[in-house]
């Protein structure tokens, strides 16, 4: 969809793998070898040569691949051990074939012999990959729980061992990894808030499985990337302002007058070429003096929000930011639902209210996108116990409701009627500040002023949104971005 990447199970990643094997075609030895070059290639971006590294192996083609990356790093000189940990007799055809390529492998074959491994600088763990089949006990989960309490930095191969690919893990022998290098895709484990001990960072490389077959899987899970930048179209040389679309957005209130600036200033920079800004009679001059390219309309009320404008000009319409929850706002988000024939943005306040008075929900318009952050969303549909359920709640809302939810997380996920899910890659906790979502939804209504569609808009302004976090963050610093830094560095092409 869109270009975009999709997520696959493991069982899907098995059958990719054969499929390969057999069409391209190539050996499984071989597809190993390039796998663990790939990981090879990936970690010697960092120089690696004054370091003691360990490569714990598993009996499968996890710990295949660990043993040729452990032969690998020794063709670069790189001091590399290689311990095989023997949980199984027998070891996978490829496994073995890895452990018969090397001349010296420390073979553990007990609970007891497992070493001490904090003398070890760095730890790449290819115990257990995607053939994980039950929680890690006994031999195994002693061993993970020794690499853990080893110190060193860890660097895991497809996957950190112990941990379920596409399902929430309960476990608590599970591979707290610095670093995981996985194949192909990521995996699903790593959208889970959950995971986040587990998992620091990860990448993903290519190994050369069967695009198009992958493509082909049963799966409405997608990567949300760079390759979303294929939707943005480019600006006629023959156009004018009224070719981009004018946007209106439904802002501030006393005291947070700093929201409305922040999401009309977005919009306008998404590229929408007129922005309006409705605001409460206190919000004049702040907005006319600190945004003088937006419009500016008033409310009859001073302190906030009580009614609205006429709508019928505009190609789009965001409303939340800073309006706050006074009774006397509260109906205007229920005569929006009534009076609107263009697309919109619910965020913040509006989803408050919305969450005050639920039968609301069922009114919202067709296409709308919601942007909650995930106390939000439990407001609006219930508390989770995990990622997994809410995630799956999220589809639902959107098929239900036939509406576009992006639930802001560290990876956030947006949600479509047809029940696909897209999990975003851009961005960093530096965005965790204030008036950063009043910048998505800003962004986000400006594309749609601009006559994306509804997805399109969500997904360009998610991922770019992060992007600008991103070089933010480089500029800045976690620490000290704020959110104007986002809308300094927003460039959507
Ligand atoms: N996909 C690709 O394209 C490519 C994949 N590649 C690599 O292959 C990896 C997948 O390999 P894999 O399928 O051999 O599984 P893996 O994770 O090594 O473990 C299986 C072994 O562990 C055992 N076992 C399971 N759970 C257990 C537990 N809790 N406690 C103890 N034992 C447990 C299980 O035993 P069983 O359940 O059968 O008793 C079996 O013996 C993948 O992650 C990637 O690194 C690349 O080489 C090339 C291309
Ligand atoms: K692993």
């Amino acid at each position: 969809m869109f270009g975009l990447r999709k997520i696959i199970s493991a069982k899907q990643t098995r059958l990719a793998d054969a499929y390969t094997i057999e069409n391209e075609p190539v050996s499984s030895i071989d597809l190993m070898e390039r796998a663990s070059t790939a990981f090879v290639n990936e970690i010697l971006q960092e120089d690696l040569s004054n370091k003691k590294i360990a490569v714990v192996c598993g009996v499968g083609n996890n710990g295949g691949d660990g043993l040729a990356v452990a032969r690998i790093l020794q063709s670069h000189n790189i001091e590399a051990q290689p311990f095989l940990i023997q949980f199984k007799d027998k070891l996978s055809d490829d496994c073995q074939i890895n452990f018969n390529r090397l001349e010296q492998v420390t073979v553990i074959s007990s609970e007891k012999e497992i070493p001490d491994l904090s003398s070890f600088d760095l730890i790449i763990d290819a115990l257990l990959g995607t053939g994980l089949q039950r929680e890690a006990e006994g031999f195994v989960a002693q061993t993970i729980n020794a690499i853990n309490a080893s110190g060193a930095t860890v660097y895991a191969i497809d996957i950190p061992s112990g941990l379920f690919c596409d399902e929430i893990t309960n476990a608590s022998s599970v591979v707290q990894s610095d670093l995981v290098v996985s194949f192909q895709r990521p995996k699903k484990a790593f959208f889970f808030p959950e995971n986040n001990a587990y998992i620091q960072q990860w990448r993903v490389v290519d190994i050369g499985l069967d695009e198009k077959f992958i493509q082909q899987q049963e799966s409405h899970q997608y990567v949300l990337d760079e390759k979303v930048s294929l939707l943005v179209k480019s600006r006629k040389r023959y156009s004018h302002k009224g070719s981009y679309g004018h946007a209106l957005m439904i802002s501030g209130a006393y005291g947070m007058m700093g929201a409305a600036v922040l999401t009309s200033e977005a919009c306008l920079r998404s590229g929408a070429g007129l922005v309006s800004s409705y605001v409460p009679k206190c919000g004049y001059e702040i907005l006319q003096t600190s945004l003088p390219e937006a419009m500016c309309l008033t409310d009859t009320q001073y302190e906030h929000i009580t009614s609205l404008p006429e709508l019928e000009k505009y190609n789009a319409i965001g409303i939340g930011p800073g309006l706050g929850t006074n009774p006397d706002t509260i109906h205007v988000v229920s005569e929006l639902f009534e009076r609107i024939n263009v697309p919109v943005v619910l965020d913040a306040d509006a989803l408050n209210i919305l969450s005050t008075k639920l039968e609301l929900i069922a009114e919202i318009p067709k296409n709308a996108i919601l942007t909650p952050h995930i106390k939000e969303f439990d407001r609006m549909v219930g508390f989770s116990v995990n990622a997994q359920e809410r995630f799956q709640k999220q589809q639902q809302f959107s098929k239900e409701h036939q509406c576009i939810v992006v639930l802001k997380d560290a990876h956030t996920s947006i949600s479509d009627a047809q029940g696909n899910l897209f999990f975003n890659t851009s961005g960093n906790p530096g965005m965790a500040t204030g008036g950063s979502g009043d910048v998505l939804t800003g962004i986000i209504t400006g594309l749609l002023a601009q006559s994306y569609s509804p997805i399109e808009a969500a997904l360009i302004g998610v991922y770019h949104h992060g992007l600008a976090g991103d070089v933010a963050a480089w500029q800045k610093g976690q620490y000290s971005m704020i959110a104007s830094d986002i809308i300094n560095n927003l460039r959507i092409a």
